[in-house]
């Protein structure tokens, strides 16, 4: 397209973001959006699409279960050598998994015992046992220690109580496990323990992967995990309504460099200043300028706003009371709360919402909202850690997934839950899990920098839910690039410094296939 077709941007609005094929708007989604590769499954949608594919044809089940043990077959074959195997069997559609795996692997000439933890209950189960010729050894420890890869097709999304003492122990003595669809014991949805559960080396998910996948301590005990294509048909994927994505660009787009772009075009980021920790709100201008803004303004009181004059040279210190401020053009954008004391926030935040700000809530403004969750009430997004959260909304159960978006649809806010695994939800109950990331990022003035960069994806014009997502995702790319440039010890500073080549990379998307 040349220069002369393409649509001028106004200046100060933002360009309007691409529709996307996985999570943005979808709420109002086309019918017929495929199925993302960056969709996660919880064990209800699992059970949805094994029932409708019961409907549609009666064949279809077996041979989804066909295709599910050959797909755990050919993982094994593509990453082992021909060894000793002995395949763990549960009572249901696991276990049948595992009794098609057995026979492929059998049939390749590989070693293969299968050892039943219980006997196969479902009629799918039954019919794969029924057609296993090979040796068959009682289910003990001891098997297990002989084995050279245990294959754990003992249970994976009918997981409906703690594993018992026998099933872990025998996982115990195990030496290589790989595990079909979830490492036994480990809940699908939640990644909570149910009983002891053994470290695999890799977990085979079919269709998708499940949240439990990605969500502690649960993801430390599936090892490298991967979905498979089982041939559930596209008359049942297509359009099926998810509600739970993987954190990665693709789920969102941000507006790449347009050759008409001023620097407000590129949005206008606005940061709350206070008295007592400067730094805290620097950090934040910085992430917001280095992740892409076209400007960002530090709003001070007079008497404090000579520490931010002598901060970085590209920042702009606003002197004039808000109220005053908020009258003037690019004033949209705010980010309310590092550096800033409960009282502080207390004055400024409800002001910002008066004015209909979109606000990125955090720090102070969490502080201040302390047992009170509706005084964040028209916030654009809350970014708490588990310790903010507790103290706006009570402790994060054992359920993150669901702790996350109990709040967001309270204060009817964005709330990015940070953590080893970010849960970012929506008020409508979409939620992305975020594993793009390091412990490195454990620093402190790194959740200022990510709220920065929130109000940078903010003023880009993404909508909330996307503009968090895509945060976080830059975030957790820069504090890898710290850590690698850093010998694994990066400081905030060193984040802010990697955001702009984090802006790079997520122009040119993912090559996780999923
Ligand atoms: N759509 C899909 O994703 C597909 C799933 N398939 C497989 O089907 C599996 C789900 O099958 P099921 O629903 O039969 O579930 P499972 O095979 O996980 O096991 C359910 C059975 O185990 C029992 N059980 C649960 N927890 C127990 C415990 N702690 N101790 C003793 N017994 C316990 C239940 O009462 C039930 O009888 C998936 O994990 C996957 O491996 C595949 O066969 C193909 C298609
Ligand atoms: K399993």
């Amino acid at each position: 397209m040349s220069l002369g077709q393409q649509k001028a941007p106004k200046a100060g609005e933002s360009r309007p973001t691409q529709p996307l094929a996985a999570g943005n708007g979808e709420a109002g989604r086309p019918e017929g959006q495929r199925l993302s590769p960056l969709a996660l499954l919880s064990v209800a949608d699992s059970r949805v699409m094994d029932a409708q594919a019961e409907r549609l044809s009666s064949a279809l089940p077996e041979e989804l279960m066909q295709h599910a043990g050959s797909a755990g077959a050919h993982e094994i074959m593509r990453h082992y050598a021909p060894c000793r195997v002995l395949v763990a069997c549960g009572p249901g559609n696991n276990g049948g998994d595992g009794y098609v795996l057995a026979r492929i692997l059998r049939a390749q000439g590989w070693r293969v015992e299968i050892t039943p933890a219980l006997p196969p209950q479902t009629p799918l189960a039954r019919a794969m046992a029924a057609r296993w010729k090979g040796a068959v050894v009682p289910f003990s420890p001891q098997a297990a220690a002989e084995a050279e890869l245990v294959v754990d097709a003992v249970f994976g999304a009918g997981l409906s109580r703690p594993v018992s003492p026998e099933v872990a122990a025998f996982f115990a003595a195990a030496d290589r496990i790989v595990a079909l669809d979830l490492p036994t014991g480990v809940n699908g949805d939640t990644g909570q323990l149910m009983g002891e559960v053994a470290r695999c080396e890799r977990t085979v998910a079919f269709v998708r992967r499940r949240p439990g996948h990605f969500l502690l301590p649960g993801a430390e005990k599936c090892g490298f995990t991967r979905a498979a294509e089982i041939g559930m048909p596209a008359r049942i994927t297509t359009g099926f309504p998810v509600r739970c994505w993987r954190n990665e660009p693709g789920l969102w787009r941000l507006p790449r460099q347009h050759p008409l772009d001023n620097k407000y075009t590129r949005g206008v980021v606005n940061v709350c200043g206070g008295t007592v920790m400067p730094g805290a709100a620097l950090l934040a201008t910085e992430g917001a300028r280095r992740s892409g803004c076209g400007m960002a303004r530090i709003a001070s009181d007079p008497a404090h706003a000579g520490v931010f004059r002598n901060g970085p040279p590209g920042i702009i210190v606003d002197t004039a009371p808000l109220a005053e401020l908020l009258t003037q053009p690019h004033r949209k954008y705010w980010v309310c709360g590092p550096g800033l004391l409960p009282q502080e926030a207390g004055t400024l935040f409800p002001v910002l919402l008066e004015a209909h700000c979109c606000v990125v809530a955090d720090a102070g403004t969490l502080d201040w909202a302390r047992e009170d969750p509706q005084k964040l009430r028209g916030a654009a997004v809350l970014t708490p850690h588990d310790g903010e959260f507790a103290r706006v909304f009570g402790p994060v159960g054992p359920d993150r997934i669901e702790s996350a978006r109990k709040a967001a649809s309270l204060v009817g806010s964005v709330v990015v839950l940070k953590g080893y695994t970010t849960v970012i939800a929506a008020p409508d109950g979409r939620v992305a899990l975020n594993v793009h990331a390091t412990p490195a990022l454990a620093t402190a003035g790194s959740g200022d920098v990510l709220s920065g960069t929130v109000g940078t994806c903010l003023a880009a014009g993404l909508p909330p839910w996307e503009a968090a997502c895509a945060a976080v995702w830059l975030h957790g790319e820069a504090g890898r690039r710290a850590a690698w440039s850093e010998g694994g010890w990066p400081i905030a500073e060193d984040i802010v410094a990697q955001l702009g080549n984090a802006r790079g990379t997520a122009e040119k998307g993912t090559d996780d296939p999923g």
